[in-house]
């Protein structure tokens, strides 16, 4: 279904070049959902948009649902469905018109339109909403209408830029299932972005890890799992310096990596939890430290990112971490500035 070789993309920002995508080969089977996963500014949304012709690529090549990405851009773009992290809906329009007028801009006739609309009403869980106005839609509902207007030429393949941020935790297990529905009953390929581990974790086939611009993993989530190998040791501690103090302790023990201390938590791997627990309780008790808590733990695809880029994907912005899915402050401001960018330049390269 996409088929890509050395994509890559430079802009250029006040005289200086900003490699956002640096090389990326990437395969996606028809009936798989693959998973884009990376932190903040890591690239994702920029491979996205080229797939999805939004973005002319610097260098590279793909077929994407069959068709030449550079010799057939028109012919991706009636093959795919693309949905936003904005959203494609307006916010005063009424839902099931929006949906049938988007159907009929790819040449399907009203009738048609209207029955396909009112079938992806159903199965999206969107019942009784024809006739209301975004606006005036819960959180979940709206980007479920979303996915529906993705889907309304019927295609094969679907691009969703995180589809869950901004969600409570709820309505993102619920939008899970409505996704894992659309592979399993219409056979829909999916490609998605996402920087939350546990959607990756539970929703995804397959993981493509991108960080700077280039694939550093790609995997199903067991597999990458399974490369870490041994246990994860966490301790959280009431002050920072304590934390400092334990990242010492643990570092000692036997066939310890490099222990990653972020503000009262320390996390560390090792060959084996039980037997390095002990040795750690033990450690502790003759510092004088009393932990808030002590747990060992299989490794997680955090500790995937962490060994493979030397950084948590947790430290990479609010709600990036184990699933905490409502808005914040942080996270506002980082879809605002978001929303205005993707608005701003949505359309086609070459069609301005
Ligand atoms: N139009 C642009 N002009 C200049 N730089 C850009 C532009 N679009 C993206 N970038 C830069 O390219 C890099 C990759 O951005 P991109 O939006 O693809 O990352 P991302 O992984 O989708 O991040 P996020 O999780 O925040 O959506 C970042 O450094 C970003 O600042």
């Amino acid at each position: 279904m996409i088929h890509a070789r050395g994509l890559a993309r430079t802009f250029r920002k006040r005289r200086q070049e900003v490699r956002a995508v640096d090389g990326v080969d990437l395969d996606v089977e028809a009936g798989e959902i693959v998973g884009f996963l990376g932190p903040n500014g890591a690239g994702k949304t920029t491979t996205l948009r080229m797939l999805t012709t939004l973005l002319r690529p610097t260098e590279g090549t793909a077929t994407v649902a069959g068709c030449d990405l550079r010799k057939d851009p028109v012919g991706v773009r009636r093959r795919i469905g693309y949905v936003p992290q904005s959203g494609a809906a307006h916010p005063e329009a009424r839902a099931g018109e929006e949906l049938v007028d988007h159907a009929m801009l790819y040449g399907i006739s009203k009738a048609q339109a209207v029955a396909h609309g009112r079938e992806l009403f159903e199965s999206l869980d969107l019942h009784g909403l024809w006739e209301r106005q975004p606006k005036a839609m819960s959180g979940g509902q709206k980007r479920r209408l979303d996915i529906a207007m993705g889907l309304a030429h019927e295609p094969g393949l679907v691009f969703l830029d995180e589809p869950t941020t901004g969600l409570d935790p709820q309505a993102r297990a619920n939008l899970w299932e409505h996704i894992s529905d659309l592979r399993d009953h219409r056979g829909t390929t999916v490609f998605l972005t996402t920087h939350y581990m546990d959607e990756a974790d539970s929703l995804c086939d397959r993981i493509l890890v991108i960080d700077h611009g280039r694939i550093v993993a790609e995997g199903t989530p067991d597999a990458l799992k399974a490369r870490v190998g041994g246990d994860v040791i966490n301790v959280e501690l009431e002050q920072p310096e304590e934390a400092a103090r334990v990242g010492a302790l643990v570092g000692g023990l036997p066939g310890a990596d490099a222990p990653s201390v972020s503000g009262t938590r320390v996390d560390v791997r090792v060959p084996h939890g039980g037997s390095a627990l002990m040795a750690l309780v033990r450690e502790l008790d003759g510092a004088g430290i009393t932990p808030l808590s002590l747990e060992t733990r299989r490794p997680s695809l955090d500790d995937v990112f962490l060994g493979l880029t030397g950084r948590s994907l947790r430290e990479d912005g609010p709600g990036s971490g184990d699933g905490g899915g409502t808005l914040d402050a942080g996270d506002r401001e980082r879809m605002g500035e978001k929303h205005a960018r993707v608005r701003g330049d949505e359309r086609p390269e070459g069609s301005r």
